[in-house]
């Protein structure tokens, strides 16, 4: 927030633009396109307190505006980009186009647009929607300053066995049994915040943070599920939430901190009895599913040090 204070009273104040929605189509020489479709968030701390005090918008910078430069940075990005480097090319845009704006805070969602394959062949123009999607949130400052962080939203994730909860406090209120043996399933949303601290100390290849974002992934899932043949036991979500974020720090270097957010989706076991007769007896088996109530498990880890 834009903090001033005014006769006594403090006034925190941010103005932006919400859910501008952008696609942007690129081709190759050789006939391929290459497609993203990204919903924009923009928000600017700057000096327009005039604007709340004395009816002068002099110092405003229009959130049509702001919508607009979407599409005029969108059509001047003449080769792809990763979705990070157009949030920071944005951002930067607005922190130093206009004197009053001291910080730019940009989101982007990407929708996961992924090219077909027919009969196995990749489609030059052809595309479907996957499931989780790509995430960035970029803060500059006027100085150059910047906090870069990206993400995955609705990683949704079920493994059958491997996993069980135990051991946890046991009153008159618990009804909850013990357990070796259940389902695991979760939506994941991570965020990750890289070390990079300045526009100019990012890396130049434009590819370099959609990479990172599947080499994230990858190592997300490899731990959460553990070896195809044998797995890897879980004793709660909060340990494989803590497997998870570590595994990310200790594989990239350039990630300061991990956070997750894992909802405990439950899977209930089904037993079905009338007075006389039980037709259906739980064998890890049938499962009644739910998506309300979750539990609600989330945590960050940090590097103690935070510079590469
Ligand atoms: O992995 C779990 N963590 C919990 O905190 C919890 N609480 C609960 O009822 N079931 C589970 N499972």
């Amino acid at each position: 927030m834009a903090n001033t204070d005014i006769e006594g009273l403090k006034l925190e104040q941010r103005h932006g633009k919400a859910r501008v929605r952008v696609a942007r189509v690129w081709r190759s020489k050789e006939g391929r396109h290459f497609t993203v479709e990204w919903k924009v968030n923009i928000s600017l701390l700057s000096d327009c307190t005039a604007a709340y005090l004395r009816h002068d918008n002099s110092d405003i910078v229009a959130t049509d505006t702001m919508k607009n430069t979407v599409y005029v940075k969108a059509k001047e990005c003449s080769e792809q980009l990763s979705v990070e480097d157009f949030a920071i090319l944005l951002a930067n845009h607005f922190t130093s186009s206009y004197r009053q704006v001291t910080t730019a805070i940009v989101n982007i969602v990407e929708k996961p647009w992924e090219r077909v394959s027919i009969n196995g062949q990749p489609h030059e123009h052809g595309f479907k929607l996957g499931s989780e999607k790509h995430t960035t949130e970029v803060i500059v400052q006027k100085s150059g300053a910047l906090q870069l962080t990206s993400g995955v939203e609705g990683l949704a994730l079920l493994k059958t066995t491997k996993s069980g909860f135990e051991g946890f406090v046991r009153d008159k209120y618990t009804a909850l049994p013990e357990t070796r043996e259940r389902m695991l399933a979760t939506e994941v949303t991570a965020s990750w915040r890289y070390s990079y601290d300045s526009i100019s100390s990012i890396p130049r290849n434009p590819f370099y943070f959609t990479e990172r974002y599947l080499d994230v992934k990858k190592v997300l899932l490899e731990t959460f599920f553990g070896p195809p043949k044998e797995g890897v036991y879980s004793a709660s979500v909060q340990s494989t939430l803590y497997d998870m974020a570590k595994a990310v720090l200790n594989r990239f270097l350039d990630i300061q901190s991990v956070q997750l957010k894992m909802p405990n989706i439950h899977f209930l076991p089904v037993n079905i009895s009338s007075k006389d007769n039980q037709m259906v007896k739980f064998d890890d088996d049938v499962y009644l599913p739910t998506d309300e109530p979750h539990g609600s498990i989330e945590a960050s880890l940090s590097r103690i040090w935070s510079k590469m």
